[in-house]
This record gives structure tokens, sequence and C-alpha cells, in this order.
């Protein structure tokens, strides 16, 4: 019963709407002792040949009155309690999945995919269920069992109710037991489906790849070994749960038969009539449901507890990065001082980035070259706050960006990561995608600045065009350019271009790169880039090998100094007369 302790948070929030459920459940039970007592009555009046045609009309007329009264009040109880569990549901899916958006990295490194899209459907739906059949088979049980034991003891004779519910703690000790069992079969059925959710999204993910090494058959070889195994785990709940009906029918069983032995002796000895044996078969019948409910009660019980615990064990961990209580809005310039003695990745031993110091006035450019795994993207990284856990400071607009809220900062830069991802929707919806009022105007420009615009008129329905799963296959230079657009129409004060342009020619580039430049240009921008040609304009160029920053100054200032940065011009620009896309190779 912990789970109803777990969620009172939510039944205080709820607590008319559940009250006037429960007290709708009570006015279905207690129309419903009507109709066996009216037929144990109508069984002793022909029994006694006394039933007349105004007697019939009469009690059948009750019997009407009770359907549409028991059909009245269950309407009421079903919309307060489901709504209620709709509600939960409601609150805990929005809880959850802002948790989600508000974590950090090494969170998504902890958990996997699966898992967390298990916790969001499953869980969720097991903690509902509580919220929802739950408290109904808690209450009607208690409702209608309380009910039908007051009406058999009233309407017939509380000796013969004492006898019939003899059999009632078997029932309460096999639920318990099986209950138990379920639970941690639960458990491993829960832990399964997380483990078929991450095959079923690694082999979607990597279609592509598996089918071009012709590794189909494995794939589906290690598919159906998942497969296989969640099914026998499932089996396994499935073989505890269908334990229920039968342990629970024996009982009942019990109890018809040991009321029909002692109910007539009582009628022969006429203690009671016949009608009112007939009345109290009846009301057996009716504690059916309260006794198969007890059984269901703790399976969904059960559940709920396992999933909630899951789920607020996901919640109570806490993001790396901490907003402070007094952070501000709004970001007013975008002038960086940058400046990291140390930077470790969590969980990792080595340094990844030393002595990082840079200036940028607002308008500067920053390029930020240097070999594959230097060290470039973790520059940026911490530029984004995705990692709070460095020595030193990083300041935009002459402020540490540990006092902006994560919201400010970020709605002020635009970041075009290496490896963006589009949604299923338009593309001009993908371009306008953090800032929906954008006019088509405003879509148009930004696509212009990216040198999209003209590949996206060439497209059937245009900016309609459908990206993604149901909609046009894009190359990878044109999925770049989307991911800047979609940065720019932000008009962000910093521009983040982490080698977001790897995919697009060397012409293609130059023309992006020179509309940034006159469009932008009382505006930041850092560019990361193998391409040296990337950043040749740049005010301030920084080659960075092994976390630390090994040359720097324009790009002039490295030809002369004749070192990593002049030796990978030469090669790059010999690969491009000699017409090679090798450029990119180049730099690694
Ligand atoms: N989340 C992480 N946890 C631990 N180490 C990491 C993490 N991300 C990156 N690293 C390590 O930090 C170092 C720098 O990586 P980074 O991605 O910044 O390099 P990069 O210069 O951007 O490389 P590339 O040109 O391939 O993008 C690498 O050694 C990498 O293995």
């Amino acid at each position: 019963m912990g789970i109803f302790k777990k969620l009172g948070w939510f039944f205080k929030q709820q607590k008319k709407r559940y009250i006037a459920g429960i007290l709708f459940l009570l006015l279905v039970d207690l129309a419903g002792v009507v109709p066996p007592r009216v037929i144990g009555i109508l069984a002793d009046l022909m029994n006694e040949r006394r039933l007349t045609t105004r007697l019939l009309f009469m009690w059948v007329g009750l019997l009407l009155i009770a359907a549409i009264f028991q059909y009245l009040s269950r309407y009421g109880w079903r919309n307060m309690i489901w709504g209620g569990a709709a509600t939960l549901e409601r609150e805990l899916r929005t809880n959850l999945f802002s948790h989600f958006l508000k974590m950090d990295e090494t969170f998504f490194q902890r958990h996997r995919t699966g898992d967390l899209m298990a916790h969001a459907t499953n869980d969720l739906n097991a903690i509902q269920n509580v919220a929802g059949s739950g408290i109904l088979t808690f209450a009607d049980s208690i409702l209608t069992g309380g009910t039908t034991i007051i009406a058999m003891i009233v309407f017939v004779d509380w000796r013969l109710t004492l006898v019939a519910l003899i059999p009632m703690p078997l029932l309460a000790i096999s639920a318990r037991i099986l209950g138990s069992r379920l639970h941690q079969a639960y458990g491993e059925s829960q832990a399964a489906f997380s483990r078929l959710n991450d095959k079923t999204q690694e082999s979607i993910s990597g279609i592509k790849v598996i089918k071009t090494f012709g590794q189909a058959k494995e794939d589906i070889d290690d598919f159906e070994g998942i497969v296989d195994r969640t099914i026998d785990i499932n089996r396994k709940v499935y073989r505890i749960d269908s334990l229920f009906g039968p342990v629970t029918s024996m009982i009942i069983g019990l109890t018809y038969a040991v009321t029909i032995m002692y109910g007539g002796w009582l009628v022969t000895t006429h203690m009671i009539t016949l009608g009112q044996l007939i009345s109290f078969v009846s009301y057996i019948g009716t504690l059916v449901w309260p006794m198969f409910a007890i059984g269901r009660l703790f399976n969904v019980i059960e559940r709920g507890n396992a999933s909630y615990d899951r789920v607020y064990q996901l919640l109570d961990e806490k993001s790396l990065i901490k907003e402070r209580s007094h952070a501000t809005e709004h970001l007013v310039a975008g002038d960086i001082s940058y400046h990291v003695a140390a930077f470790t990745y969590p969980d990792d031993e080595e340094v990844s980035l030393q002595n990082i110091d840079f200036d940028l006035p607002a308008g500067g450019t920053l390029g930020i070259v240097g070999r594959v795994g230097a060290g470039k993207t973790t520059i940026i990284k911490l530029l984004l706050r995705q990692f709070d856990n460095y020595e030193g400071e990083i300041k935009i607009g002459g402020k540490n960006i540990k006092d902006y809220t994560l919201e400010g900062l970020l709605s002020s830069i635009g970041y075009v990561p290496q490896d963006n991802f589009l949604f299923s929707t338009s593309i001009r919806n993908n371009i306008r995608f953090a800032a929906m009022d954008k006019t088509q105007d405003e879509v148009e420009s930004a696509a212009r600045q990216s040198a999209i615009h003209d590949d996206i008129l060439n497209f059937s329905r245009q900016y309609d065009t459908l990206v993604g799963e149901k909609g046009v296959s894009l190359s990878g230079g044109q999925k770049q350019r989307l991911a800047i657009s979609r940065a720019l129409i932000t008009l962000p004060e910093i521009l983040i271009l982490d080698d977001a342009l790897s995919a697009v020619d060397a012409k293609t580039e130059a023309a992006i790169l020179t509309s940034l430049k006159e469009d932008r240009s009382r505006k930041t921008t850092i560019i990361s880039s193998h391409r040296l040609s990337g950043v040749m304009n740049a005010d301030q160029i920084l080659v960075v090998d092994d976390g630390r920053v090994v040359e720097r100054g324009t790009h002039d200032e490295l030809l002369a100094l004749n070192g990593w940065y002049a030796e990978m011009w030469r090669r790059q620009q010999l690969a491009a007369q000699l017409g090679v896309g090798g450029a990119e190779d180049g730099a690694k």
C-alpha cells in the first residue's frame, strides 16, 4: 500500500475529484444490493403463491430504478476516477520530459535511450493504473464487500454470513504470496523490455550500416535472441498472473459449497426462507468482484510501486549544471572572455583542456582548428555550459556565464553542432524550430544566408517539403546548411559553427562565410573547422592540440609562424589544386 502514500501529494491535490468518485461508487454499491434481495422476495412470493401482477410490477419497477441509478452513478465514478488518473499521467509525463531536457550529457551517457523510453511509457502507465484502477479496486472492494456483507447480515442471517466468509483469509494470503512473486518477475520483465527497446532503436538507427556490411542476418539473430528472452520472462509474468484467476475461483467455489450446505440446513429448519437463501447465493455472486479485485489490486500496486521508484530515481538525479538563484535572463552583448585553466570530463582522469585563454570582442570572429580529438568541441561545450566543473572563468557580456539562466544564455547562442538533427516536419518548421513566430520572409532570409534557399526552391513543395523519414532525403551538405539557417533565424549574439561546413563544398562555404560577415557584422562568431579556408578570415585563430593552444594569431601571422597551421594550409591548398577532396583528411 506504500504506493498510495507515495502518491499522497497527488490525491491531496485531487481530493475533491476522488471523494466524489468514491461517493458515486458507494451509490453504485448501494443500488447493487437491491436486485438480489428483490429476486429473493419474488422467489418467496412465488413459493408461497402470493405473487400478484401489482406486486410483480412493483418489484420489477424497483429493479429498474436500481439499474438506472447504478448506470448514472457508474458514469459519475468513471468520469471522476479515470479523469484523475489521466491528470496524474499528464503531470508525471510533463515532469519526466522536462527533467530529461534539463539533464546534462552525463545523464544520457548513464541511461540508455531504450531505458528512458521504457520509463516514459511502461512505468508511467503502471503508475497511472494505481491512480485509476488501483484506487477504484481498493475503494470498490471495500465498498462492494462492505455493503454486500451488511446486506447478507441484515437481509439474511449473520451466522450464514460468518460461515460463508471463512475461506476469505485464504484469498488474502494467496494474493500476497503471488503478488510478491509477481513483483519480482515484473521487474525482470521491465528490464527485458528496456533491452528490447534499446536493440530495436539501435538496429533501426543503424540499418544502413547493418545492410552495407551485410550484417542483416547476424542482426536478426541477435534481435531474435533478445525477443526470445523477453518472451520467456513475460511468460513467467503471465504464468504467475494467471494463477490469480484459478486460485480465486477455487476459493469462491469453496464459499458456495459451504453456503449451500449450511444455508440448506437453515432453510430446512425454517431459520431462513428459500428466497433468503436465493438472495444470499446471489450476494456471493456480488462478492466475486471484490475477491478478484483484491488479487488484481496487489498486482496493480506492486507494478505501480516498482515503477514509481524507478521514475523517482530518475527524477531525483540532479543535473551537474545548477542555476544560481540570482541568475539573469538576458545577455546584453556577445563579447567573450574565455579563461579556462583546466577541465576534465566527469568520470575521466585525463585533463581534456589546459590553459585555454582568449578574448573576443562583440562582432569578432574566432577560428578554432586542430587535429581530430584536439579539444575543439570541448572548448565550445564549456561555452554552452554543458559542463561547469572547470577551473577558470568564462564571461560573456562582462558577466560569468554561470550567472545567466541556462535558457537566457543558450537562447543568445546559435549553435550548429557537427552532427545536426532534423525533425520530421516541413523545411520551414525545421528552420524556424527555435522561433515558430518567424515569418516566411525571415525564414527565406536565413536560408539565403546559409546558401540553401535555391536548393529548397528546387523541391516540389519548396518550404513545405517534409524532411526526415517520411520526407525528402537531404544530402549531408544540405542538412548542414539547413541547420545553419535554424541557428541564424534567431539572430543570435553569438553564432558557433562546430565543424558545421564539413560536407559543404569550398565554393559554397566561401559564399556562406561572406554572407555571414556582411549580415552579422556586429555579432560574434566562432568557427571550428578542419578546413582552414573556413577560418582564414577570422580575426583570431587558435590552433589546439591535446587540449592546449599551440599556435595563435591571424591567418597571415600563423603562415609566418611556419608551424602546424602553415604546413596544413600548404597541404590543403595543394589538395584543392589537385582537385582531391581530401582537405578534411589532410587535417586529420
Ligand atoms: N563526454 C566525454 N567524456 C570523456 N571524454 C570526452 C568526452 N567527449 C570528448 N572527450 C574526449 O576529449 C578529447 C577532445 O574531444 P573533442 O570532441 O573536444 O575534440 P575535437 O577537437 O572537437 O575533435 P573532432 O575534430 O573529432 O571533433 C578527446 O580525447 C575525446 O575523446
